[in-house]
């Protein structure tokens, strides 16, 4: 490929262009193994600059012939970024952001709230980000003499910004990546889908994209299924057949996997093998976010979660790194299994032998591979951006970035997604702090290990055998979607579902995802740590989200002929127009699963009612907040406990917090019989009807603002009048009376969470 590269010299630069061409023809004449540092040669981006001169060139060529592994960074830019460069204007200025960023230490909240441009400018910063990126180039298939380097693949299936892959490149030595396949070690200990069907499938084909990016660069990755179920025996057998002294990998935050993780380092380096675990699946890792000098209030929202990493920002998030152009090969390769072998794309066969293709939607539907992810990320931030802040929760339109599964297998990392979304040319806040989200579910699992399976709030377990007949009526709607769902789809099927069986869902999802969807499933059912003050109308809410029908008329053809005005509630139809659609109720369509909606407010209110009412120990006296038991760790972050202090407390007593609880829930508490409509707190229901009812509330808050902050000023104005009047001697101004006052009140207590305090 190198003489096609340079082609375009012969007409630019003559003189690099002869002198690049002898290099080249004096590599393939020589046969020793020095002559990597061809590799130099191929400081392709300072020739774009047209800055090298033919006698820089040299100088540089002799500088690495006595230090031949190690290479300017330039040469490690794929061509996929230099073409993207070139091309296309909005791919160019995306290019620029990630070559020219200088501002490496950025902070999570800086990412999530701030609107400045981060545009990077010069070229000086451009050569500097090159220049932090070194890689080292190890020709396809030249074999080198020092042990081989593990590099272990998992839920990090990229070449573009993968830090482990990085430090291996570092290191120099030949790299064995390898993927070890370990149902049960994923699962973790109570029930969770962290495999479900379309996931693995993703998976199979992610890891076949995987494989065929490693090829392009000279490399393969390695197929094992773990021995026993155990990731530990294998890598073992794996250092003692290779001779590896390193393992490098990035790390995963689900507490079993970290455990596990865990294990496996200081296992093997017991054995003298140096292990290092790279920090990149989020962009905070969850261990290390901390709550001290913000507290405990209002834990368990986004808004508390970004203060945090606001006040401990801990190391920076740094610029995404570039993909390199080849990987140093080792002598031999260990013994792996075919991919197909690990069975994650197993298709049911019939009784007649032929094949049942569940996954031919999926299939059809999406492009598996890093560069899929890529342009999937570039087309919504080229066009759907512009629509997701009004119009993310439309389920007829792609008005979302579809990302999901890439990120969840790492095809792309939330740090290259942050730094393209900050420097697209629409910013949309909602969409960097859907990343914040992310973050703070993987920060609520690694407090809250148990909570796949086990509700966070006490009083609101429930019995998991409930009748699921509405489950799997819902359940067919996009069985192995095409497109991930969004937060509002998920929300409109809270019908009494146990969250526990809502979260089979997985099963189909090629974004199965246990933290997010833990936290989601438990947020949604009034048990997780946030209370969101709302509840989806069945109709109105499917109305806002699919105001033309277009989705139900796709994933639910019996009801196309529907007209518009109807297709959300075919049980308003009249009888000629439900014969002409062919619809009978019970047999070609469910009967209708909620029928009186109050009546269903007023039984899910009396519900939460009796539990708070029968575990009184989980509901705080003074403050009507339900009470959740705190993890050691935010104990110790609230009494700045020591580690071992803390591990006392994890042995000892439980501390119980307030957390947000919704105001109807407390107001209920004092009068449990009282029916949703007299409850003056009753939530909103959001929807189409309700939207109005938004907007209201926004511009009533947006007046309060205003008010406020007039109010604020006239305070001051009164404050200076009273000191200038006091320096002069002058009696004090008469009071004011008959003001409003705009600080709470006692009258205001079902708006108050007390924070920070901890009760035994
Ligand atoms: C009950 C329920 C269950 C869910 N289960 C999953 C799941 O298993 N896997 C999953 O990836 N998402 C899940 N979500 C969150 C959300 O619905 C999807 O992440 C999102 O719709 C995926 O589409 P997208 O990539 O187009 O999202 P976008 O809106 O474009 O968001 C970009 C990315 O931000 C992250 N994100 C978005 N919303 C959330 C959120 N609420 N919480 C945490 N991160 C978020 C995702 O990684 C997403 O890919 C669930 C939501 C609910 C309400």
């Amino acid at each position: 490929m190198f003489p096609t590269l340079i082609k375009p010299l012969s007409t630019a630069n003559i003189s690099v262009h002869s002198t690049l061409t002898l290099i080249y023809e004096e590599y393939f004449s020589k046969t020793g193994d020095d002559d990597l540092e061809l590799a130099l040669a191929l400081s392709l981006m300072e020739m774009e600059d047209q800055q090298l001169s033919t006698q820089h060139l040299q100088s540089e060529v002799r500088t690495t012939q006595s230090d031949p592994f190690r290479l300017n960074s330039a040469s490690g830019f794929t061509n996929k970024d230099t073409k993207t460069k070139h091309n296309d204007p909005q791919n160019n200025n995306k290019a620029q952001t990630k070559q020219y960023a200088v501002k490496e230490s950025t902070n999570l909240m800086e990412d999530q709230t701030s609107n400045q441009s981060e545009k990077p400018k010069s070229a000086k910063s451009r050569r500097k980000r090159r220049k932090g990126a070194v890689s080292i180039i190890g020709l396809p298939g030249s074999p080198s003499a020092s042990p081989p380097v593990l590099l272990w693949f998992r839920r990090d299936l990229r070449l573009c910004d993968n830090p482990a892959l990085n430090a291996a490149l570092e290191m120099g030595a030949p790299v064995i990546p390898v993927f070890i396949w370990s149902p049960e070690e994923e699962e973790g200990p109570g029930v969770t889908v962290a495999a479900g069907g379309a996931s693995k499938y993703w998976l199979h084909q992610a890891l076949a994209c995987c494989c065929t990016s490693l090829n392009r660069i000279g490399s393969r990755l390695t197929f094992l299924e773990a021995e026993e179920q155990s990731s530990l025996r294998t890598l073992k057998q794996l250092v003692k057949e290779t001779g590896a002294r390193t393992l490098l990998a990035n790390a995963l935050y689900e507490p079993w996997l970290k455990e596990r993780d865990d294990e496996v380092v200081s296992a093997l380096q017991k054995e003298g093998v140096e292990c290092k675990i790279s920090h990149s699946y989020c962009l905070r890792d969850p261990y290390s976010v901390s709550t001290v000098g913000v507290g405990l209030r209002g834990i368990g929202s986004v808004s508390h979660f970004t203060s945090c990493c606001k006040q401990n920002p801990g190391p920076a998030i740094g610029v995404p790194l570039d993909p390199p152009q080849s990987l140093p090969t080792p002598a031999c390769w260990p013994q792996g299994v075919p991919l197909e072998a690990l069975g994650l794309a197993r298709m049911p066969r019939r009784k007649d032998g032929t094949i049942i293709d569940w996954a031919a939607n999926i299939r059809t539907s999406w492009d598996f591979s890093e560069d899929g992810a890529h342009a999937r990320l570039d087309a919504f931030l080229r066009d759907g951006v512009y629509r997701y802040e009004k119009e993310s929760g439309r389920a007829d339109a792609p008005n979302t970035s579809s990302l999901s599964p890439y990120l969840h297998f790492g095809q792309l990392s939330p740090r290259w997604l942050l730094w393209d979304a900050k420097g697209a040319r629409c910013r949309s806040p909602k969409f960097q702090r859907k990343l914040a989200w992310r973050d703070l579910a993987y920060w609520q699992l690694t407090l809250f290990p148990d909570l796949p399976w086990e509700s966070i709030r006490p009083p609101y377990k429930v019995d998991k055998s409930l009748n699921l007949n509405h489950f799997f009526e819902v359940k067919r709607a996009t069985l192995w979607s095409t497109q991930p769902c969004g937060n509002t789809w998920w929300r409109l099927f809270s019908l009494h579902i146990c969250i526990f069986h809502g979260s089979n869902f997985q099963d189909t999802l090629v974004d199965a995802d246990v933290a997010i969807d833990a936290m989601m499933w438990q947020n949604g059912g009034m048990c997780g740590l946030d209370h969101w003050n709302f509840v989806m109308h069945p109709v109105d809410a499917a109305l806002t989200c699919d105001p033309y029908g277009h989705y139900v008329r796709k994933w639910c053809p019996e009801l196309a002929d529907l007209p518009d005005e109807l297709i959300h509630k075919p049980w308003k139809c009249p009888a000629s127009m439900l014969r002409r659609a062919k619809i009978v109720f019970g047999e070609t369509y469910p009967e209708r699963i909620v029928v009186d909606l109050e009546e269903r407010r007023n039984q899910s209110l009396q519900d939460v009612a009796s539990v708070r009412k029968e575990f009184g120990q989980f509901v705080d006296k003074r403050s009507g907040c339900d009470l959740v038991p705190l993890p050691p760790r935010l104990v110790s972050e609230a009494l700045g406990w020591s580690k071992r202090d803390g591990e006392a407390a994890k042995e000892g007593k439980q501390f119980l917090l307030p957390v947000i609880t919704r105001m109807e829930f407390k107001y209920q508490r004092d009068d449990p019989d009282a029916d949703a409509a007299s409850n003056p707190y009753n939530a909103v229901l959001k929807g189409y009807v309700s939207r109005k009812r938004d907007e209201t509330i926004a511009f009533l808050n947006q007046q309060d603002f205003t008010a406020s902050v007039m109010y604020e000023g006239a305070q001051r104005r009164e404050r200076l009048e009273r000191d200038y009047r006091r320096m002069e001697g002058l009696p004090p101004p008469p009071s004011a009376r008959g003001r409003a006052r705009r600080t709470p009140t006692a009258k205001d207590r079902f708006s108050i969470v007390p924070g920070g305090v901890v009760t035994s």
